[in-house]
């Protein structure tokens, strides 16, 4: 089977990752999550006392974090300077500061050079989820799919996850992710967008395997038709 690469992009609560990973696991693929690493490297700004709202400061040190990504759809991973950090970039503080990180070019630059290798060495292909993957990252992808879900869908998504002191209102959740899809969408290096021949599924009324269903048979047709 000739290798396939998959981008799917979208904005948050869409449902990327977990539609990624069980299509992945389903068609044998490798899987990337690109918001981790952008999440990654945000935790280590704050770890390290940097001050995410000066993008200069962000840049100058950009380059100095090790960011490692697992590829397995069933055992995603991800570490930072050799230490596990899939807690602690799920935080809602890593949350709220991640989108000032991403904004900054050296940032992204940086990471997306780490995602296009990654996706090379992909020997059977790979299914890459993020805002930028068919715009930017990943321009030939052979199947480009754009989530979308209404912000009550995805709100009530994200707020059945929250459990504890993260818990939060329905309506403060959908705030928190339209705020964090503006900033997404707005900053001036590859936003969040969908890319021109992409394919746009509003998942709102789809049940999670109806997503990946549809998303599966997208990429079998494209395989049958080469
Ligand atoms: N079609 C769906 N119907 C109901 N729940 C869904 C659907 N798709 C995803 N979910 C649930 O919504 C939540 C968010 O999904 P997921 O993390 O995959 O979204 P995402 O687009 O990757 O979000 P983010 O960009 O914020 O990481 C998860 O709890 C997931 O199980
Ligand atoms: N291709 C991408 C992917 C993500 N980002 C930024 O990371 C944030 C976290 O993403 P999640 O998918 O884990 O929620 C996201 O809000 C973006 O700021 C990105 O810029 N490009």
């Amino acid at each position: 089977m000739e290798s396939v690469i998959v981008a799917i992009d979208g904005p948050s609560g869409t449902g990327k990752s977990s539609t990624s990973r069980a299509v992945a696991a389903e068609l044998g693929l490798s899987y990337l999550d690109t918001g981790a690493q952008y999440r990654a490297i945000t935790w280590w700004m704050l770890t390290n006392g940097i001050d995410v709202d000066d993008p200069g400061a962000v840049a100058a040190v950009c380059g100095k974090p090790v960011i490692e990504s697992g590829t397995d759809p069933l055992a995603p991973a991800i570490s930072v300077d050799g230490a596990d950090a899939a807690g602690p970039i799920r935080t809602r503080e890593v949350t709220s500061r991640v989108s000032a990180v991403s904004a900054v070019p050296e940032v992204r630059a940086r990471i997306t050079g780490l995602q296009r290798a990654i996706a090379a060495a992909a020997e059977k292909g790979i299914v890459v989820e993020g805002r930028d993957i068919g715009t930017t990252v990943l321009p030939g992808a052979d199947v480009k799919i754009f989530l979308t879900a209404s912000p009550e869908a995805r709100a009530a998504r994200r707020s059945g996850e929250l459990k504890g002191s993260e818990a939060a209102d329905l309506a403060s959740t959908r705030e928190a992710l339209i705020r964090r899809d503006a900033a997404d969408s707005s900053r001036k290096t590859s936003p969040l967008a969908k890319a021109g021949d992409a394919v746009e599924v509003d998942t709102t009324d789809l049940t999670l395997p109806q997503v990946i269903e549809c998303v599966v048979a997208l990429v079998e047709e494209k395989r049958a038709a080469r």
